[in-house]
């Protein structure tokens, strides 16, 4: 599945779920939680179901709705059953048996956002049914008690904690929002560090933000050259009979070539959609 960026919409803001439509998402997030404010949880709701009954959406719509232990979750719960979303990702999961009993009957998308959901996220992962793993930054920043930092050293373990469950569950991993919506460049850094850490794509949360990642998510035109190029050396040392040899000074092996393969594969599967 492609998730180079998926897009969190306040469902209490009708401009912006319009606005949602148009944007080339690969995952458009319509939230229910800590984007509304209390008393704003109803008509979120109600515009949850329009949105999605009208439908139109470029991209699968998921539905983010308010944890288990919220006051809200049992009316969120019956929403995403009317509305029956793409998948429901759910805030602040901690406990894989609790994830486990829901039978909600859709891909779940679990966030990983407090210190006990990080320490558990390998059996979170691999609860039947769990789709992709989000990483939640402002709210694991603020249990852990960490300092903003630009290049997000206190987080970095946590971050490389959620791929690592992703990668051992065969799941999706989706890198934290970037909270400064006029820092192009700050968003683009972090877009890189986000994918050097093996995440699959950035949650966002402006328009402006949804380009960009896909950008830095995507395959480009040189990744996608420079993997041809490792496929013809590597086809020449299979046939002089070689199981390893060099490119541009590197060892390469039979994974290199496997890698450079599906680097080739996602730059096709981009250059139709
Ligand atoms: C961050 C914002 C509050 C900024 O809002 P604003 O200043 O009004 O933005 P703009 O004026 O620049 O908007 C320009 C137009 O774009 C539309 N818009 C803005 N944001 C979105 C969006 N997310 N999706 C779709 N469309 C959007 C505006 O409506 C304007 O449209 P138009 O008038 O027609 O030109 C705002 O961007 C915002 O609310 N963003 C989403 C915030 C959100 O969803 N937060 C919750 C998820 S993040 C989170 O919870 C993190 C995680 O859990 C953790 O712990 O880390
Ligand atoms: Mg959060």
């Amino acid at each position: 599945m492609r998730a180079r960026s998926a897009l969190y919409v306040p469902a209490d803001k009708p401009r912006a779920l319009e606005k949602a439509r148009t944007l080339p998402a690969d995952l458009i997030i319509l939230d229910l939680e800590d984007a509304v404010a209390e008393d704003r949880k109803a008509e979120a709701r109600m515009n949850a179901v329009d949105a999605l009954r009208v439908g139109a959406w470029r991209a699968p719509v998921l539905l983010r709705v308010n944890g288990l232990t919220s006051r809200h979750f049992d009316a969120d719960f019956e929403t995403a059953l009317k509305c029956a979303p793409a998948g429901i990702v759910l805030p602040k999961a901690e406990d894989a048996a609790s994830v486990r009993s829901l039978h909600l009957g859709l891909p779940l998308w679990l966030m990983i956002e407090t210190p006990r959901g990080v320490l558990n996220a390998d059996a979170l992962a691999g609860v039947p049914g769990v789709a992709g793993l989000l990483a939640g930054a402002n709210d694991l920043a603020r249990d852990l008690r960490t300092r903003p930092h630009p290049d997000r050293w206190p987080l970095l373990h946590a971050l490389s904690q959620v791929v690592l469950a992703a990668r051992a569950n065969g799941v999706v991993a989706l890198d934290a929002v970037f909270n400064d919506v006029r820092d192009a460049a700050g968003f683009a850094r972090e877009c890189v560090q986000g994918r050097d850490l093996g995440f699959d794509g950035k949650t966002v949360i402006h328009p402006e933000q949804v380009r960009a990642a896909n950008a830095a998510f995507g395959v480009s035109a040189q990744e996608a050259e420079a993997a041809r190029a490792l496929l013809a050396t590597w086809a020449e040392a299979r046939a002089a009979g070689l199981g390893v040899t060099t490119h541009a000074g590197q060892l390469i092996e039979e994974l290199h070539a496997r890698t450079a393969e599906e680097t080739l594969a996602r730059w096709t599967e981009e250059q139709v959609l």
